[in-house]
């Protein structure tokens, strides 16, 4: 379909979606509409099946949290066109109509702010009128935790985590690459994985010049993880999201500008409140690590070295199409976790774990002036804030290993007094802020001294 047409389109759709309890295969149709046509698609989720087939019971849920999965998992291929309707094909209560609100204004901003697209921020759906059906009160907290691993150190933590706390995690991810593959092999945990498939006539509409951009993926994966808890008959998905992630980028035309939006606590809290309005799931989702900053984390992660070979929180290598090995040793992401991993291990384990020492190449110093806050603003990427960089630095220039490396002293000399002394007493390693850790979990963040 041609640019001009998909520019043209005035509504996005949600025309159906079904499941295959045969083969776990779920299909979500999608249609972009307007006066010169119809560009549909179809997602393919697979949900790994459990071996025995699920109840009546299981079922109902299961589809409620589909529906919901549906709706967000639109926001791949609204932003081909973002047109200025988006209609829901069936009522949904008030916290299912704020949490998608938020999916396709907040979680697509990154993407509104760098294609110049302000109506997106300002996005309502229109609901169809009436009340869906109250569904069943569904508790399943007190089973083993479903917990979500992405192949890099947060994850990793948190598995960690939960296993000395002895909840016995199974370890889930979607589209696993050959990195989560090696970490859940190094974890000795059975994993369950899911798969989703994203229509190729997205990458053409892209490949021909459609609008493109950041999305809310881990939104995507939550509510895959919580369809898979609930088919297999499991208990609350642990997500490994950060204290940084609900902290924006920039601010444009008054919204605030987040690429980790669908990681933030604001996120979390609007899902929770969905799935248990729509799908009667009481505690069905949290991130264990909310109340821990990067530089904590990295931290906690450092008492870990059984996965030294595997461990990769780079994003290139979990791209679709060309994706890197693991590091790729010259992205923000990269600089942030080098620079954060550093201070809490020997030279020759972080220098092993990224294949290079970040710290030793001079061309690395522009990328870290931005992570200090020294040029530019906070990367649009899965970094911590320029306060625990800062801290991170101070640690490095004080430690004899780390003092002499070039890019530590370039750095040491560039950021402005100011900053030291506002990080003088920085709480980066106070756990703090507002999470929705339940209390029985409360013993697994203990277990880790954190
Ligand atoms: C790996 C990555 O960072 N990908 C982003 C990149 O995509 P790119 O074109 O370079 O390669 P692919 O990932 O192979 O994607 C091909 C196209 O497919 C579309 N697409 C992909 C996944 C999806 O869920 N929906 C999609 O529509 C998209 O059109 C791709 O062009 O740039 C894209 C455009 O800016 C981003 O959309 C890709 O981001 C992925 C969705 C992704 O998985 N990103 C995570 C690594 C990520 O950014 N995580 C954040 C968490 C943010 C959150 O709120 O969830 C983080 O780590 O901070
Ligand atoms: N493919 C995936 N399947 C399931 N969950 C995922 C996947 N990728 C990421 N996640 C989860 O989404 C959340 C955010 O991902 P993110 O990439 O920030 O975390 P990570 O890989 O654990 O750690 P790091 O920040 O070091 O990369 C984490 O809870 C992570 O476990």
């Amino acid at each position: 379909m041609p640019n001009e047409q998909l520019r043209r389109m005035d509504a996005f759709t949600f025309p159906s979606y079904s499941i295959d309890f045969a083969t776990g295969e779920v299909l979500f149709d999608y249609a972009l509409t307007g006066p010169a046509g119809e560009q549909r698609f179809t997602e393919v989720i697979t949900l790994p099946l459990p071996a025995e087939p699920p109840s009546d019971e299981t079922v109902a849920t299961l589809n409620r949290v589909l529906e919901v999965l549906h709706l967000v998992a639109g926001v791949s291929y609204y932003k081909a066109a973002a047109p200025p309707r988006l209609v829901l094909p069936a009522p949904v209560g008030a916290a299912t109509v704020d949490y998608v609100t938020a999916v396709y204004t907040k979680g697509l901003a990154e993407y509104a702010y760098r294609n110049q697209l302000p109506h997106v921020l300002e996005l309502r759906p229109e609901v169809p009128a009436g009340s869906p059906e109250t569904p069943r009160v569904y508790d399943d907290s007190d089973r083993r935790p479903l917990s979500a691993v992405g192949g890099g150190k947060d994850s990793i933590v948190s598995l960690e985590a939960l296993r000395r706390a002895e909840l016995d995690p199974v370890p889930f991810s979607v589209n696993p690459n050959h990195v989560i593959v090696a970490v859940n092999e190094a974890s000795g945990l059975v994993p369950l994985a899911a798969r989703r498939r994203i229509d190729p006539a997205l990458f053409e509409l892209n490949a021909a010049g459609a609008l493109n951009g950041h999305i809310p993926v881990t939104a995507i994966n939550s509510l895959i993880a919580v369809a898979t808890a609930v088919l297999h008959g499991l208990g609350p998905v642990v997500m490994s999201n950060e204290r940084s992630a609900s902290d924006p980028n920039l601010v444009w035309n008054g919204h605030e500008i987040n690429h980790q939006w669908s990681k933030g606590v604001e996120a979390e809290g609007l899902l929770r409140a969905s799935l248990a309005e729509h799908a009667g799931l009481t505690d069905p989702y949290f991130s264990l690590l909310r109340s821990l900053s990067e530089l904590h984390i990295a931290r906690l992660f450092a008492e870990f070295t059984r996965y030294d070979d595997v461990v990769t929180s780079c994003n290139a290598a979990f791209k679709l199409h060309d994706a890197s090995e693991r590091w790729c040793r010259d992205c923000p992401k990269c600089r942030f976790v080098f620079l954060a991993m550093a201070p809490f291990m020997p030279r020759e384990r972080i220098t092993h774990i990224f294949g290079g020492d970040l710290l030793a190449d001079e061309s690395q110093i522009p990328g870290y002036r931005e992570l200090l806050g020294v040029d530019g603003h906070k990367p649009f990427e899965c970094v911590g804030e320029v306060e625990e960089s800062v801290v991170a630095l101070g640690l490095l220039a004080e430690q004899d290993q780390w003092r002499d490396a070039p890019v530590i002293q370039a750095l040491v000399a560039a950021v402005p007094e100011t900053a030291w002394s506002a990080v003088a007493h920085s709480d980066v390693f106070t756990p703090g802020g507002p999470n929705h850790i339940p209390p029985t979990y409360t013993k697994a963040l203990n277990a880790l001294g954190a």
